[in-house]
């Protein structure tokens, strides 16, 4: 008897390692050979929609039925002045579907060497198949083609982040970063992960260049002391308030400095056992709401790996509002046994902000 989700595992884990492919591909490219030091965002642009493109195909063949619920749209891409950002689209995204790598399932799943040739038009419907806006009930999948836009550019963190969610919970987690050092006792050895979860069933690294290579995660159930416990949070102080998470750290008496890096990245990092708190507060005034593809796969990895996530007031977040999270409380994310310590050290920074 198969496990649940096994199908949907297989397929996410193909379509992230094909495009963690084709976002390496443009960064070495445009980024790396320095076409793009200033910050011009076109070839970011150009992954984001290739990647939502090559990831939305291969789901729109293994799951013709399953609504996909895609940070991108083709809108941008359609214009008269786009034609250069549509051709490097079309390229890129057939070279990473036809990329020579045997899964046994390809035909099924449109990709590998054999598969069609995609047409510009083509694959902008493909991008727009991610137009689904979310909701309590059914199968979805929520994918982020590239999370921490600002990581990617920066030669940082980035994550290609895909998740199933099913009837508001989170089941099935992917994530791709390919700039992530393999182990963090090495940090300038071999980068390049991919972590994997099914919920019930735990959850993964592997390694993006050996699918075969893999490491469960899961927490040892000794809680490491609080001077060794250090923030996860974005590099962005428009992200997250950083001011914020100096007071929980003063409160919680963390004395090690956060680790600040870009996405998703951090959920992983927290479910190897780094830093032990990913913490995001909404910096105040923003009215910003979470994105629904911003959290999935990096929730339903962390649980897995036996940690508990929560907003900043203990709720669970709600996969099935839509594409956002709702009222933006924050997001904690820690080893269980100090979650309540920092739902009240939150309490207490909150109360010293209104002084
Ligand atoms: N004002 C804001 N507050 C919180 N998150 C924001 C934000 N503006 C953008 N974001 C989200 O922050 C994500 C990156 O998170 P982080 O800062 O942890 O790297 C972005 O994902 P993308 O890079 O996919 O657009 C974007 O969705
Ligand atoms: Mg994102
Ligand atoms: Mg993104
Ligand atoms: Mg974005």
């Amino acid at each position: 008897m198969s496990l649940a989700f096994a199908l949907e595992k297989r397929v996410a884990i193909s379509a992230v390692v094909r495009a963690c492919s084709l976002t390496s591909a443009v960064f070495q490219r445009l980024v790396k050979n320095e076409t793009l030091t200033k910050g011009d965002k076109s070839p970011v642009t150009v992954a984001d929609f290739s990647a939502q493109a090559v990831v939305n195909s291969i789901l729109a063949n293994a799951f013709p039925a399953d609504p996909i619920v895609g940070e991108e749209d083709s809108a941008d891409l359609r214009v008269s002045t786009a034609e250069q950002l549509r051709t490097h689209l079309t390229s890129l995204a057939n070279d990473a579907l036809h990329l020579p790598i045997r899964t046994g399932e390809d035909a099924a799943w449109g990709i590998g060497p054999d598969a069609p040739v995609r047409s510009t038009d083509e694959l902008l419907s493909i991008i727009d198949r991610g137009n689904h806006v979310g909701g309590p009930s059914g199968r979805m999948w929520a994918l982020d083609p590239i999370d921490g836009t600002k990581g990617f550019l920066r030669g940082g963190q980035y994550a290609v982040c895909l998740a199933l969610i099913v009837d508001s919970v989170v089941q099935v987690g992917v994530m791709g970063c390919p700039n992530l050092p393999i182990s963090s006792a090495n940090p300038d050895g071999e980068r390049g992960c991919i972590f994997v979860a099914v919920r019930g069933q735990g959850a993964e690294q592997r390694s993006l260049s050996d699918l075969s290579i893999r490491t469960p995660l899961i927490h040892a159930p000794v809680l490491p002391p609080l001077s060794s416990i250090a923030l996860l949070e974005s590099l962005e102080a428009a992200h997250s308030s950083h001011s914020f998470s100096d007071r929980l750290s003063k409160h919680l008496g963390l004395t090690a400095s956060p680790l600040r890096m870009d996405s998703q990245a951090k959920y992983a990092c927290l479910a190897r056992g780094e830093g032990g708190i990913y913490f995001r507060m909404p910096v105040k005034g923003s009215g910003y709401r979470e994105k629904i593809w911003d959290h999935a796969s990096g929730t339903v990895l962390v649980e897995e790996a036996g940690a508990i996530v929560s907003d900043s007031r203990g709720e669970p977040l709600n996969f099935g509002l839509g594409i956002t999270l709702g009222e933006n409380n924050g997001i904690v994310a820690c080893f269980k046994g100090i979650h309540q310590r920092v739902l009240d050290a939150v309490t207490k920074a909150q109360a010293e902000e209104q002084d």
